[in-house]
């Protein structure tokens, strides 16, 4: 409710009740949102993908003046859905979310006779980099009922969608989960009715992608991401500071510190070292490979073993994580591994695994799964900001999060 006035003090003309709501709240999310909005549009997202004349006459019933039904659902549910709509006075919209050809579909429910179709990209496919603007473009050519697009918009795509023909502009988490959401909602609508004034920039590189989130985001919110898994056990902050970058591996052994030190001529730019030795009384890194790591532009160390020079390392700067520390050091006898798959903290870490260090620790994240983790770690961050918002108005943490409503059953 909070959110939804804060949208509403900013310019949101309609009021979308999320899936997720309607599911943990039922249509008394629809009712109270119509009570205290009698003025705006309120939106159910349905997502109905059967018997479509019930749930658009609940829909309707509780205040809804659009329901969504799934635009993939069977043409009978769509077209009892219509005739619900018709019935009890309401629009309906039909979402392309997850449609196998969203073109061949639009054309198929205008057909249909609904009265909008919503162009949208769902969360999850989000975070795995899909994005609705395309095909709305497509789709805005080949049909003329009212066109609604959806899927991660921010202040440029909504801009970008308004001039490839939406007129209603559905936007989520850049809103809902904003710490400031009245100013998100008048940034979004400032870019709705003025597209042309928005400064379209040019998409960085995945991997620069990548970089950028996981610099923004702390190693809690990626672990959260990771449904709390990634975090290395054992390993703490040396030398402080945020680390990011692809690994390059060590496997080296006790006594011997032959490949750590190798391993920095290989390393490019912005990688982060990672090593596992077994040996926690013998150092096998100290302050000459921490000087000529900083040369190489290397991100940060890791290692499972001991380091010693502390104080030469803490006055170096660059950031190392490790288990231990201890004033002796071993030989370069050459036993070992660069570029292996290792442990190290718990975790497999495999070459070109994203690894993070913070305050918090160091996370590893799968690179086969980099973009979609910096993604919903992102996501993360923002709730968390939300929370942060509300805690300091001087709610509590299990109020806000109905914690007893929601303990596991
Ligand atoms: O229906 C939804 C998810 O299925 C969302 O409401 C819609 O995608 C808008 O949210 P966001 O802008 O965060 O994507």
């Amino acid at each position: 409710m909070e959110i939804a006035k804060e949208a509403v003090a900013g310019g949101a003309d309609w009021i979308e009740i999320g899936t997720p709501l309607i599911k943990s709240e039922g249509m008394n999310a629809i009712r109270t949102m119509r009570k205290a909005f009698p003025d705006r549009t309120i939106l159910a997202d349905m997502k109905t993908v059967d018997t479509g004349a019930m749930e658009v006459e609940m829909a309707a019933k509780a205040g809804a003046d659009v329901v969504i039904v799934l635009g993939s659902a069977d043409d009978s549910t769509v077209l009892d859905a219509l005739r619900s709509a018709h019935k009890y006075g309401v629009r309906l919209m039909a979402d392309l979310i997850s449609a196998p050809d969203p073109v061949k579909r639009a054309v198929e429910l205008e057909a249909l006779g609904v009265d909008y179709v919503n162009v949208h990209v769902g969360i999850d496919q989000q975070m795995v980099g899909k994005d609705p603007i395309s095909v709305l473009m497509e789709i805005s050519e080949k049909v003329s009922v009212q066109l609604a697009v959806a899927g991660g918009l921010d202040v440029e795509s909504a801009a970008q969608a308004v001039k490839a023909g939406a007129r209603i502009v559905i936007v989520g988490g850049n809103i809902t989960r904003s710490d400031n959401v009245t100013e998100a909602a008048m940034k979004i609508r400032k870019s709705v009715d003025s597209p042309d004034s928005v400064n379209i920039r040019s998409r960085e590189t995945v991997d620069q992608e990548i970089r950028e989130i996981f610099k923004e985001v702390s190693t809690s919110n990626i672990s959260d991401a990771m449904h709390r898994k990634g975090a290395m056990k054992g390993i703490h902050p040396l030398v402080r500071g945020k680390m990011v970058g692809p690994a390059i591996t060590v496997q080296s052994f006790p006594g011997d510190w032959a490949k750590t030190v190798e391993a920095i001529d290989l390393a490019k730019p912005g990688d982060v070292i990672v090593i596992y030795n077994e040996s926690k009384d013998v150092a096998c890194w100290g302050g000459l490979a921490t000087l000529s790591s900083l040369n190489k532009g290397i991100a940060g160390v890791v290692i499972e073993g001991a380091v010693r020079d502390i104080d030469e390392v803490e006055n170096l700067g660059l950031p190392i994580y490790t288990s231990n520390t201890v004033p002796n050091a071993g030989d370069p006898k050459g036993f070992g591994e660069i570029n292996a798959e290792i442990t190290c903290g718990g975790q497999t870490v495999k070459p070109g695994d994203y690894i993070i260090g913070d305050e918090s620790g160091v996370v590893v994240v799968p690179k086969e799964r980099a973009y979609e983790l910096a993604r919903r770690a992102k996501e993360v961050n923002k709730t968390e900001k939300r929370l942060f918002d509300e805690i300091r108005r001087g709610g509590t943490l299990s109020e806000i999060l109905e914690l007893k409503k929601w303990e596991k059953h």
